[in-house]
């Protein structure tokens, strides 16, 4: 070992390391040192790489064609033995006699016997000299790992398992850093080659392995990633490899000999286990190298992110997060039961309390063991984990109130539509549109309601602490119910204005009716007038309920206005067009000239005489009821004191998009006016041929032969009349009553007179008569010869005290009584003579003989 122990004084390299011969050949010669302190221990990177490179070893030609190897491992563990052991190097070895750093700084050489592999000794961490200034060790490690293919990691056995010892945390930081800074990018991956050194006991190679491999895999899952890389594994970036070397001084030989077998995994390609494989190639040719490893090299040292922690900070980092992954078990446990629920859409009440138990329990327990540690690192890691469970319980109760949220826009908006149908219903039944049931009262008393339940659930859900807040869905919602009363706001004028549409008809349909019943001057002025009626008095309606629906905007107000008035006309005008159907207009010309042509002057029926100009009469009632056709035809709108001049600018308020005078206010088009003219045309021809048959048959005479006749054939009844003068006073009497009558038009109610009369007298004597036979009846022994009637008519044999008697209908000619039944025409016979004729209602007369009948 005394080869091995030859001293290079730690001067910085860029000043010029103790290098006999530096710069003088292209490899080492004749012993000389080829080796070369890249970085002094005060972190500068030495400027004569490129000569080392070119002239020392020999490298700047290869190409690719070159390896990369760096160590790390703690101070005294025998590294630069192994290094030149392996690649015939002369690194600096500790003297025994003298325990104290001797590499500082990192070193790099070529390895002898032409070998094509650059080798850093790096200087060991966990230095007594360093103390608690670990800034360089992990910047050399970090180093390393960035620059070389195979970087052997170096440890006793003892040091396996442990966390500190074994350089576990130091590691961590280091691949953290080494992703963030050249993961993204980063060519090529690092096989990390454990070799344990005094492995002496029992435990096997493989076991060792598989506790290193177990905490090199939990390193990585702890790391905390950059974005886009959390999923990565560790195998993504680096191959682990073990191995074991024997004591070095209690088994001198074996150590060797192992030590040789070792040398070939380096040096013989053909070798089991060669180390240097194409996929660890960095993509640096050997002439860059210089360039580059410098450029990484400030790199890592200009890194903020490189201010490591002290082991006390490591240790702190690592048993925070074991902490804090402890704690979070029970909190998890504790909430994700609830996170179905809540993502079926349920309010779940319980929701607040258990988070809020849950975090309080979480954040306790951490603190309660995380607090020992390194303060600083205690504060940024209880930071960490109280961003952790704050962030699961966020989106916990932001998707509780996205529930909440729809739920409450939809109540609203449902609830709502119910509460103004009912306020509707109530505002009919009272005639008018109070404050009480007016939108806003009524749509502000929902959206109170649903803002205070929302409100009540954000309230629940509130942590104290948590760097979150609700406010923005309590605003959300806001803008929510403000859309929906917008909408509903809209779907309630909308109601409005068919409401008063329908009044506005239903006023306005008494008006037509009227004024079109009789049509003739001034109709329209009347139609006119009740139209601006209708629409004054709507338009009040309508600006009373915008009030109190608080629709905003005179615009807005304007157009439902507008919309209102359109409505309105149009009412009008679907009204006006059911009064001038065909056969309404028809009745309205047939009535007109019935009204001339049928009654006189005074309304009454006119008798038409031989003397009546019947023919000059009809034209002139023709021609005055024609004359209605155009008047029906065409809205005449001067007279309203609303509308504007239908072909005017700005009549647009009044009538519809497109609208066109000539079409919009016709009402009969000129064809069907014609088709209706031809019609009427033919109903008032039947109406003249009418009257000129009942003229004809008023004129008719009787003929004189007619009366001479009944002159010859009633002298002698004349006479007797003329010369008495009884008769001659009654006759008088009844003639000059019939010539009043007459000449009065009274025959008709007069014969109706004396019709109800006869009746009159009639059901009287029926009524005399009844009474008389019953009367009569027992006298003559009736219950011996009544039953013999009735056997006689019924066919049965005896009499019964208590049947029903039945009398026939008397003076009736379909009377069944058999021929020669000499009772029954004797009854008949009464019955004629009592009847006095036979009428109708004696014949249901009955006669009732009971048991106890006198
Ligand atoms: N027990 C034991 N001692 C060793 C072994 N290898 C080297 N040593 C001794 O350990 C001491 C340190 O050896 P170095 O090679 O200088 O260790 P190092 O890790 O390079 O030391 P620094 O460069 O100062 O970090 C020396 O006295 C070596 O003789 C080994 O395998 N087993």
């Amino acid at each position: 070992m005394a080869a091995d122990n030859q001293r290079v004084p730690s001067a910085g390299g860029a000043r010029g390391p103790t290098v006999p011969g530096a710069g003088t050949g292209p490899l080492r010669a004749g012993g000389s040192f080829t080796r070369l302190q890249m970085v002094d221990d005060e972190q500068r990177f030495s400027d004569e790489l490129p000569a080392y490179m070119q002239h020392k070893w020999g490298l700047s030609d290869v190409g690719f064609d070159y390896n990369m190897v760096a160590v790390f491992g703690s101070q005294s563990t025998g590294k630069s033995t192994l290094l030149n052991r392996l690649f015939g190097t002369r690194f600096d070895v500790m003297d025994e006699g003298n325990r104290q750093q001797t590499t500082r700084g990192i070193w790099a050489d070529r390895g002898t016997d032409a070998m094509p592999v650059l080798i850093l000794d790096v200087e060991g961490t966990d230095g007594r000299e360093r103390g608690e200034n670990q800034d360089f060790e992990r910047k050399s490690a970090l180093f390393s790992l960035a620059i070389a293919e195979v970087l052997i990691v170096n440890m006793w056995e003892t040091m396996v398992g442990l966390y500190n010892g074994a350089n576990m945390g130091l590691l961590k930081t280091v691949m953290e850093v080494n992703l963030q800074l050249f993961g993204a990018d980063r060519e090529g991956r690092t096989l990390l080659y454990f070799v344990i050194r005094d492995h002496v006991s029992t435990t096997t190679l493989e076991s060792l392995a598989a506790t290193l491999r177990k905490d090199m895999e939990r390193i990585w899952d702890g790391l905390s990633k950059p974005a886009g890389m959390e999923d990565t594994r560790l195998s993504d970036f680096f191959d682990l490899k073990f191995t074991s070397l024997p004591h070095k001084l209690l088994q001198p030989e074996k150590f060797e000999q192992a030590a040789l077998t070792l040398r070939k995994q380096f040096t013989d390609k053909a070798a089991a286990g060669y180390v240097f494989r194409p996929g660890y190639k960095r993509g640096v040719p050997a002439d860059g190298f210089p360039h580059y490893a410098q450029a990484v090299w400030e790199k890592v040292v200009s890194n903020k992110d490189l201010d490591l922690p002290t082991q006390q900070e490591l240790l702190a980092q690592y048993r925070c997060d074991e902490i804090a992954a402890a704690a979070l078990a029970p909190f998890r446990a504790a909430i994700e039961p609830l996170r179905p629920r809540v993502r079926e859409g349920e309010i779940v009440r319980e929701l607040g309390e258990v988070a809020r138990g849950a975090r309080e329990q979480a954040l306790g327990g951490f603190d309660e063991q995380a607090a020992r540690y390194h303060a600083d690192v205690y504060k940024k890691k209880r930071a960490a984990f109280v961003q952790t469970l704050d962030g699961e319980l966020h989106s916990l109760a932001l998707n509780q109130v996205k529930n909440a949220q729809s739920q409450a826009a939809d109540r609203f908006a449902s609830e709502s539509h119910r509460a103004l149908e009912d306020a509707a219903a109530k505002a009919s039944a009272e005639g008018a549109v109070s404050a009480e049931h007016s939108f806003s009262v009524v749509v502000g008393g929902v959206r109170r309601r649903m803002t205070e339940w929302f409100g009540g659930i954000v309230k629940s859900l509130a942590i104290e602490g948590a760097g979150w807040s609700l406010e923005s869905e309590v605003k959300q919602l806001e803008s929510m119910l403000d859309a929906t009363t917008a909408k509903l706001r809209v779907a309630e004028m909308e109601r409005t204005l068919a409401q008063l549409r329908r009044n506005a008809q239903d006023a306005l349909g008494e008006v037509i009716a009227d004024r079109m019943g009789s049509p003739g001057d001034g109709m329209w002025a009347g139609v006119m007038a009740g139209f601006d009626e209708a629409v004054e008095q709507a338009e009040a309606q309508l600006r009373q309920r915008m009030e109190l629906a608080e629709v905003g905007g005179a615009e807005q107000r304007q157009q439902l206005v507008c919309k209102l008035r359109r409505s309105v006309w149009e009412a009008m005008v679907e009204s006006l067009r059911e009064e001038v159907a065909d056969q309404m207009v028809l009745l309205k010309l047939r009535g007109a000239l019935e009204d001339r042509f049928r009654y006189d002057e005074n309304g009454l029926p006119r008798v038409w005489l031989p003397s009546d100009d019947i023919d000059a009469q009809f034209a002139q009632a023709r021609t005055a009821a024609q004359a209605l056709l155009p008047l029906l035809s065409r809205i005449e709108t001067s007279a309203s004191r609303v509308l504007p001049d239908p072909s005017a600018a700005g009549a647009g308020s009044f009538f519809p998009a497109g609208f066109s005078a000539e079409r919009s206010l016709t009402l009969i088009p000129a064809g069907r006016a014609r088709e209706l003219a031809k019609r009427f045309g033919r109903e008032a021809d039947a109406l003249y041929l009418e009257a000129k048959r009942a003229m004809v048959t008023t004129q008719n005479h009787v003929p004189a032969w007619v009366l001479v006749l009944l002159l010859v054939l009633g002298w002698n009844e004349a006479m007797t009349i003329l010369f008495n003068p009884l008769y001659l006073v009654l006759t008088a009497l009844v003639g000059g009553t019939a010539v009043v009558l007459y000449q009065l038009r009274l025959w008709g109610p007069a014969l109706r007179a004396i019709n109800g009369l006869l009746s009159a007298a009639n059901d009287h004597v029926h009524e005399l008569l009844v009474e008389a036979v019953n009367r009569t009846e027992p006298a003559q022994g009736g219950a011996v010869s009544r039953p013999s009637r009735r056997s006689a008519r019924h066919g049965h044999a005896k009499g019964v005290a208590t049947d029903e008697i039945e009398l026939e209908p008397l003076g009736d000619g379909s009377l069944s009584s058999p021929a020669g039944d000499a009772t029954s025409a004797d009854t008949s016979a009464d019955a004629d003579r009592l009847s006095g004729g036979g009428s109708s209602s004696s014949s249901s007369a009955r006669l009732r003989h009971g048991a106890d009948t006198p």
